[in-house]
């Protein structure tokens, strides 16, 4: 080849080189091209990776093969080229190279292998170029291939450039892949700031928080714009911050934002800010960052500072586990409690008990606490000093997703102070502020109280008016402070007067109430008379000695009203009488109360008189037995003769005499002469003569009762089994208990009882097997009406039978007519008295009875 052709050839090759862009058609173009020129068979240009050769292109028979395959570089001619750098020549190739499989598959004969070096003088390609026929390369065809290989060398590194280009743009784009990946799993959005450039690169799920669509332009003052206003000042600082080339560019914020639904939220942004340096000017260049969305977190965040501020209030709070082992308390617990966090915490609450509430209780809580899930109430607790206080306790259970109940929250608070409060509300609404006795509130309340009792037993009660007379003129010449100490010693004196169930009111000023249940006219009476002596009484206050009298109207229930309205406008009434007939008295509402009250008070003064002056006697009726009509006892009763008043019927005086502690005396006194005129009719030879003697409930239930009539019996000298004492059913009925033990204590000491006025009370058969009675006196009102009421018929019956069954003996009262008489004697009745064989009479009619004897 002429050096004219070769150098055009190069420049061709130049060209062609140039102008082609991919180093693969280069390649194929130069092994083509060398082919061509070189007229060999096969050109195959390899590239060297490691220990191979890859045929990046390979001419054979006029055609073109890419990627043709590989070979081992080693045992070849190409070894040779890599190992010299330089071109290598070969004849007979086949056969001075036997190992290479290559060789052998062309049968090639003529070799020629030219190497391709990198930058860096290392052998990056070999080009070999074989014939099957010997081949003569020239000298000229070795310098054109020389500079060929220096292309290919070029192209190779190009080659590997874009290929290293490629592989790292992949890894690039698998890790960018992956960071989608990750920043979708995690919530996290990434931006990129490159500053020179006002747009912010974000991440697509920052702009889903920001609410930024896909194409929108993000600046610095979109982003400042969407930052909450309130934290938007301080995250523009700390990006500044962040930006100044003297700190270390790191920035962690929480910031809040307005999210695409318009809720608020937060972000956590962490980022860097690098920097470049231009001799000792350093600068921002770029800011990368990741944001998260924690609002979720804050929200928790904010619900844990809410509920441990909750938490710590004045409230105590007390967390248990199901088991009901404390877990939590707070502040307010160890204040409230006295216990401290770790006494109680692995406790149970039932350390707080006070022994105030019975199992039931609990049982109760416990119960509610299952059912509802919630209890609430009031609960008395021990402090730990031992104190025991009352707290208001709220108990939630706290239930997990499967209905469990796990923990118990329960939340008191000590209600001491308002307990006190209402116990003081309480007693300004109940009791009078200056004198402490209830007030009227209270007043209606015991009055309805004592009302439906008094219904209900078909007895009595009293209200009175009590009323201070002048009392202004204390308060004027005084002063008010006297006054109310005049009051408050008053107060007491009514208050120590009355009894235990009577209530005492002030109304306000000088005005007061008194309700007494139980009381009748008599009792009323005597309670009023007793007041007005008691309000008399001089006072001491200060240095003045006080007088003081007061006026009182008293209505008596049912007679005077049956409500307390009516009540209250009786007892106004009559106390305006009282303060109209000349203050310091009491009056009744109604005349004949009046006049019953006046007969009674007559009576008392006049029997207090009536034994010292031997206006009193003792009658005696003769008892009979229905056996043979002979008289067989006699019962004593007591006759009052006086001087003006004339006779007066026991029935009306004994109640005198009992309401006014007389008939102790003349009960003893009665007593005495029965014994005496027993005891004169058996020495005279009428015996046996049993002696009935009644006695009053004040009597029997003195303590002396037995005593007294051993002592009398002894005195006199009468055998006790002559003497029988008459008690009323009422009487023995009203305490069983202490009338057994009075009954039994008599009969001890051999004397006889029996029931007198039987049938008019309430027996309770079981008492009466225990009463140590001997007999049952059969109340005149039923034996009256025998002959005509069927029913009184039957209860006589009943009663002869009753006592029959226990072993009783029958003695019938007021048998008047001969019908009465033959009825009792049928139904086995025992003994008789009454008119029908005599009046109560005299000793000494009763003594002419005995001698004449009785038929009946
Ligand atoms: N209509 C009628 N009455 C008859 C007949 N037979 C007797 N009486 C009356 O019935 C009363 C019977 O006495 P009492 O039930 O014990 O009831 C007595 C008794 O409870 C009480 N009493 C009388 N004397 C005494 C006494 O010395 N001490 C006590 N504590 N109470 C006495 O006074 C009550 C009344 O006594 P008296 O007026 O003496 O009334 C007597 C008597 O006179 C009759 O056939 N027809």
């Amino acid at each position: 080849m002429k050096d004219a052709q070769i150098s055009r050839l190069k420049k061709l090759f130049e060209l062609s080189l140039t102008l082609s862009g991919d180093p693969m058609e280069i390649f194929q173009h130069a092994a083509k091209l060398i082919g061509e020129l070189l007229e060999v068979k096969l050109v195959c240009l390899s590239e060297i990776q490691g220990e191979r050769l890859n045929f990046l292109a390979v001419y054979m028979d006029g055609e073109i093969y890419e990627n043709a395959g590989a070979c081992l570089l080693a045992s070849t001619p190409c070894a040779t080229v890599e190992e010299t750098k330089d071109i290598r020549v070969y004849d007979q190739v086949k056969e001075l190279f036997p190992e290479a499989a290559f060789l052998q598959d062309h049968n090639a004969v003529a070799y020629c292998g030219f190497p391709s070096l990198d930058n860096h003088g290392k052998v990056v390609a070999i080009t070999c170029l074989l014939d099957d026929k010997p081949h003569d390369f020239t000298n000229e065809d070795q310098e054109v291939l020389r500079i060929i290989g220096q292309r290919i060398g070029m192209e190779i590194e190009r080659k590997r450039n874009l290929e290293e280009k490629e592989r790292v743009s992949e890894v690039l784009r698998l890790n960018e892949d992956r960071l989608y990946q990750a920043t979708l799993v995690s919530g996290t959005g990434v931006f990129e700031q490159t500053y020179g450039n006002d747009s912010i690169y974000c991440s697509p799920e920052l702009r889903t928080h920001f609410g930024w669509d896909a194409d929108e332009l993000v600046t610095t003052q979109t982003f400042t714009a969407s930052i909450y206003p309130d934290d938007r000042k301080r995250v523009i600082e700390a990006v500044r911050h962040a930006q100044n080339s003297s700190g270390n560019g790191l920035l962690d914020i929480d910031y809040r934002i307005f999210c695409r639904n318009g809720e608020v939220g937060w972000l956590a942004t962490r980022s860097q800010t690098f920097f470049e340096t231009d001799g000792d000017v350093s600068r921002a260049v770029r800011t990368v960052g990741a944001v998260r969305d924690i609002t979720k977190k804050k929200l928790a965040e904010q619900e844990q500072r809410i509920f441990a501020t909750a938490f710590q209030t004045q409230e105590g709070i007390i967390v248990t586990d199901a088991n009901q082992i404390i877990v939590r308390v707070n502040q307010a617990f160890t204040i409230i409690t006295g216990y401290s966090t770790e006494e109680a915490i692995g406790n149970k609450p039932s350390m707080l008990k006070s022994g105030r509430h019975d199992n039931f209780f609990y049982h109760a809580m416990h119960k509610t606490l299952h059912s509802e899930g919630y209890w609430q109430g009031e609960i008395m607790d021990r402090h730990k000093d031992g104190r025991i206080y009352p707290k208001w306790l709220t108990i939630t259970a706290v239930k997990d997703s499967d209905d469990k109940t796990t923990h118990y929250v329960g939340n008191f608070s000590d209600i001491t102070e308002r307990k006190r409060a209402e116990e003081h509300i309480h007693y300004l609404a109940n009791f009078d502020w200056l004198t402490g006795l209830p007030n009227r509130t209270q007043l209606n309340d015991h009055l309805k109280y004592a009302l439906s009792l008094a219904k209900r037993s078909n007895g009595h009660l009293a209200l009175m008016f009590l009323d201070l007379d002048h009392f202004k003129d204390i308060n004027d010449s005084l002063g008010h402070s006297i006054g109310d100490a005049l009051l408050i010693k008053l107060a007491k004196r009514l208050r120590a007067a009355l009894r235990e169930e009577d209530t005492v009111t002030r109304l306000g000023g000088d005005e007061f109430i008194l309700l007494l249940p139980g009381v009748d006219a008599i009792g009323a009476a005597h309670v009023a008379q007793k007041l007005l002596d008691t309000i008399a009484e001089s006072y001491r206050i200060e240095h003045y000695d006080l007088i003081l009298t007061a006026s009182i109207g008293i209505a008596l229930y049912p007679e005077d009203g049956e409500d307390l309205e009516a009540l209250s406008k009786s007892a106004d009434t009559a106390m305006y009488r009282a303060k109209q007939e000349g203050r310091q008295c009491y009056r009744f509402f109604t005349q004949e109360m009046q006049a019953r009250s006046a007969r009674n008070l007559q009576l008392v003064n006049a029997l207090r008189h009536a034994l010292d002056r031997s206006q009193l006697q003792v009658h005696y009726q003769p008892q009979i037995s229905m056996r043979d009509g002979a008289i067989i006892g006699a019962e004593a009763l007591l006759r009052w003769q006086h001087p003006e008043l004339g006779m007066v019927s026991p029935a009306e005086f004994i109640p005198v005499a009992e309401g006014s502690g007389l008939i102790l005396p003349i009960g003893e006194w009665v007593l005495r002469c029965a014994v005496q005129q027993a005891k004169a009719w058996v020495n005279e030879g009428f015996g046996p003569l049993i002696m009935a003697v009644n006695l009053s409930a004040v009597q029997f239930r003195h303590p002396d009762l037995p005593e007294l009539v051993t002592r009398i019996l002894d005195e006199e000298g009468l055998p006790p089994e002559y003497l029988e004492l008459e008690l009323t059913e009422g009487v023995a009925m009203h305490n069983p208990q202490s009338a057994i033990a009075v009954m039994n204590n008599l009969q001890e000491r051999g004397v006889r009882m029996s029931i007198d006025d039987f049938g008019t009370g309430y027996s309770s058969l079981s008492y009466l097997k225990e009463f140590k009675v001997y007999k049952l006196k059969i109340d005149q009102s039923f034996v009256r009406d025998i002959s005509t009421d069927p029913e009184d018929k039957v209860i006589v019956s009943a009663i002869i039978n009753l006592a029959k069954s226990l072993g009783l003996k029958t003695i019938a009262e007021g048998v008047e007519t001969e019908g009465q008489q033959a009825f009792l004697r049928e139904q086995g009745c025992d003994e008789m008295q009454g008119y029908l064989f005599s009046k109560p009479v005299s000793a000494e009619q009763f003594d002419a009875l005995l001698k004449q004897g009785f038929a009946a």
